[in-house]
């Protein structure tokens, strides 16, 4: 865990970056620093490996003041990743990946090995291993700059900006990228952006900051769209943060009806096949017409924003729970999607009516 205990940064011109901020970072979680340019994140996430020295108050990491480690010792135990990765131009990527094994005196072989390893673990064709930083994308250079801060493999992960310099759908894979490899490897990351986007997506726990490092709130992502704790943060989080929580929070809240309650909606009935797959619904005006597709939704694993995506796009207003196996479990109508967001017990939608269970073939 790391602990920043009343730290604080004055610069020698009387600018005080940060006033004195006290902040437990869980270890192996995922911490995001969010905040308005020039509020003192990159002081703070500096501050841990010592490239910035605290003028008051002290950074603890499992419970040792940093200021007592040697700094070159502190920092090999620490991944650093930074804005345009900061590969050394002049070196193949394998070797970027391989500094700190090198600097740990690893021989070149088993260096390399590892390297290779963590090539692949990135996602990263080891075709690639023999370029130069600049033959590459800009996402894939990130994705370098990731592997090379993994590769004596540290259990603190320092993330300054990583993605803001590739372009929205790069930056989406490489956020992706690393949940999926924090979903494997657990490390304590500090991760700072200014983009609160990214903020709510990645972080366990978000802080959100104000000038001179003051923290406005520290919550759970979804606390924080749900509950922001002042309308300066309400202002920072923006106009469509309801929307943002729908992508952010499991479609197992939903209160789905279940089958047995009947599958008839507004005009439209469900159609399951012998295994109580849904095969479509059809119009009960026009029941001789074909199915009309029934879009579905797993509890288990997806968004609300893809349950209400799907409720939308039904012809009958109401999407199908289904399980693992795809089979029908209930329904759920766009009101009752919609409270799952808000708390609110849901509201039947107009017209919704209750009827038997139909299905093909029985
Ligand atoms: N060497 C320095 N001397 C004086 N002031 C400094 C120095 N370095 C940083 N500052 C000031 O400290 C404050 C915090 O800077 P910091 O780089 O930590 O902010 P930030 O939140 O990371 O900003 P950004 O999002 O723009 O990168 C800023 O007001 C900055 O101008």
């Amino acid at each position: 865990m790391i602990r920043f205990d009343g730290a604080a940064k004055r610069h020698p011109d009387g600018t005080i970056a940060v006033e004195g901020l006290d902040l437990d970072i869980p270890a192996g979680r995922t911490t995001v620093l969010v905040g308005p340019s020039g509020c003192g994140k990159t002081t703070i996430l500096r501050m841990v490996n010592r490239m910035v020295e605290p003028t008051a108050g002290r950074v603890l990491l499992d419970g040792t003041d940093v200021s007592q480690l040697p700094a070159a010792k502190l920092r090999r135990g620490i991944g650093y990743v930074i804005q345009q990765a900061g590969l050394f131009p002049h070196r193949r990527v394998i070797d970027n990946i391989a500094t700190v094994p090198y600097l740990l005196g690893w021989d070149r072989k088993k260096a390399r090995a590892r390297a290779a390893e963590l090539l692949e673990l990135v996602g990263l064709a080891p075709e690639l291993a023999k370029r130069y930083p600049f033959q590459l994308s800009g996402g894939q250079q990130q994705r370098v700059g990731v592997a090379r801060a993994l590769a004596a493999d540290p259990p603190v992960l320092l993330m300054d900006e990583p993605f803001s310099a590739v372009d929205p759908v790069v930056r989406a894979g490489l956020q992706d990228e690393l949940l999926r490899l924090q979903g494997e490897l657990n490390k304590t990351v500090l991760f700072v952006t200014h983009d609160i986007e990214e903020a709510v997506r990645l972080g366990d726990q978000v802080a959100v900051l104000r000038e001179r490092g003051r923290i406005a709130q520290l919550a759970d992502p979804h606390t924080l769209l749900t509950e922001p704790a002042d309308e300066g943060v309400a202002a920072f989080l923006g106009r469509d943060r309801g929307l943002r929580g729908l992508g952010l929070l499991p479609a197992r809240t939903v209160a789905v009806r279940p089958l047995g309650e009947g599958t008839r909606q507004a005009g439209w009935e469900l159609r399951l096949d012998a295994d109580g797959r849904p095969t479509g619904w059809i119009d009960l005006d026009r029941p001789d017409e074909d199915p009309h597709p029934a879009p579905v939704f797993h509890p288990g694993t997806d968004t609300l924003r893809s349950a209400l995506d799907a409720a939308v796009l039904s012809p009958a207003g109401a999407v199908v729970a289904v399980d693992a196996n795809g089979r029908a479990v209930g329904t759920a109508d766009r009101a009752a999607v919609l409270a799952a967001l808000t708390g609110a017990p849901p509201a039947p939608e107009p017209g919704s009516s209750r009827g038997p269970v139909s299905t093909d073939g029985r």
